[in-house]
């Protein structure tokens, strides 16, 4: 099938651990994230004006998702036993129900935030790519 596809990236900046990492990434420390966003339509699907989305839809919808909730933010996995002593610390610190390595912060925005953040408009978000370093990235989706 062929599809049409749009992209948007945004870029946040967030604390977090890999619980249980063999290495250095289980100590606390941050990221500038890169997230990079892709929705599909099918040829014949575009909206009366040519688009899949518009570009502006993807930043209100998906970007500013990211700002409000994740951006500037602390993610810890709920399964992380420094959770309870972090929070107390510092209450803005968000539980995530997975531990927050690229793979799974990809595969929540497209399984969980998408769904929500797009209801109503038809519109699929295929994938995501997130970008923890300049040289590393993970991808979720079609
Ligand atoms: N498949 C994944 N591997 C790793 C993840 C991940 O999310 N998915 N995350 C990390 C850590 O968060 C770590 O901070 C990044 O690791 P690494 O690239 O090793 O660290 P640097 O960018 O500092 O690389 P150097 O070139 O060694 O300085 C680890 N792995």
């Amino acid at each position: 099938m062929v599809l049409h596809k749009v992209h948007r990236y945004h870029d946040i900046s967030c604390g977090h651990r890999v619980y249980g990492h063999e290495g250095k990434c289980r100590h606390l420390h941050g990221h500038n994230y890169r997230v990079h966003f892709t929705c599909v339509a099918e040829s014949g699907q575009l909206d009366t004006l040519g688009r899949v989305i518009d570009f502006g839809e993807i930043k209100s919808r998906l970007c500013m998702w990211l700002e409000d909730n994740w951006d500037h933010h602390f993610l810890m996995g709920t399964e992380d036993p420094m959770l309870a002593s972090l929070l107390k610390i510092d209450p803005t610190v968000v539980a995530v129900p997975f531990n927050p390595t690229a793979e799974n912060m990809a595969e929540y925005l497209v399984e969980v935030v998408a769904p929500q953040q797009l209801k109503g408009t038809g519109i699929k978000l295929q994938s995501v790519r997130i970008e923890e370093t300049m040289k590393c990235s993970a991808s979720y989706g079609e």
